[in-house]
């Protein structure tokens, strides 16, 4: 996102909500109409400010349901997909399956899937072209860890990662990503890396993707921020130029707090 100061963005700011193993269809039936009562109460502009939400897989069919019966200008998607096609996959959840189901985004090569399920970017990369031959919008998942984030070598290693997941993709497949930058030392730690680490990162982020793919690819692409985010740290990392949105996990468990959040602006305005 940018020009902070008018109220015009290049880019539509997204505000995505990942729940990771939280909530079972019937509790996530409840969070959305809730959320969006309150988003519609207070007036929201969802064409101004996207919001999007990530349940678990099980609860994709109910939050369709609920979606499109209700006509909710809500989006969702989801956490993982399958590098696979289909077949002999046991427990894996194809594109298909996701693009069937109305998702329109899905998350790729999260911390998470990384560090407790070994996913590498060469990993990212199956998945990214999967879901991208599907019709997905895929959020790639980027990020260091605090060891290289002490060694000051976070930005070559983040960099790295996008390097990796983008390999072989067109100009126009990476015009069309949402990156999310998320530190991995600053996820569920309460640790929220600074507006001015949000903005470094990802204008290095952006910076690569012009050198690779061209200016234009660059300034479609959408970097998100995630670790820790709140109502009260939002507005101030929004407010940085390459920061298109915030991808946000244990504060999109609170209907309350998320749609503080996705209303950031409202923050902008009074602080
Ligand atoms: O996907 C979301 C991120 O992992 C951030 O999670 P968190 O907001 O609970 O730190």
């Amino acid at each position: 996102m940018t020009s902070k100061t008018n109220g015009v963005y290049d880019r539509t700011p997204l505000i995505a909500g990942n729940w990771k193993m939280n909530l079972d269809h019937q509790q996530a039936v409840t969070l959305v109409q809730k959320l969006s009562w309150i988003l519609t109460d207070a007036d929201h502009d969802f064409e101004k400010v996207e919001v999007a939400v990530f349940p678990p897989f099980t609860d994709l069919r109910s939050v369709q349901t609920l979606v499109a019966g209700d006509r909710l200008p809500l989006m969702y998607g989801a956490q993982d997909v399958s590098a696979e096609e289909s077949g002999a996959f046991t427990g894996e959840i194809s594109a298909q399956f996701l693009s069937k189901l109305g998702c329109r985004y899905v998350l790729v090569g999260h911390s998470e899937r990384r560090t407790l399920h070994g996913e590498d970017d060469a990993m990212a990369n199956r998945k990214l072209t999967a879901a991208l031959r599907h019709g997905l919008a895929p959020i790639l998942c980027v990020g260091e860890g605090l060891d290289v984030r002490q060694a000051g070598r976070h930005v070559e290693h983040t960099l790295a990662q996008l390097r990796g997941a983008l390999e072989g993709l067109s100009t126009e497949q990476v015009t069309d990503m949402v990156v999310a930058y998320e530190p991995v030392w600053a996820i569920g730690t309460g640790e929220v890396a600074g507006p001015d680490d949000a903005q470094q990162m990802c204008a290095a982020l952006r910076a690569d993707v012009a050198s690779r793919y061209g200016e234009e690819a660059a300034a479609g692409l959408r970097l998100l921020y995630g670790g820790s985010v709140k109502s009260s740290n939002a507005a101030s990392i929004l407010r940085e130029k390459d920061v298109d949105g915030l991808l946000v996990g244990g504060a999109s468990l609170d209907e309350a707090e998320f749609a503080n959040i996705v209303r950031f602006e409202h923050h902008l305005l009074t602080d």
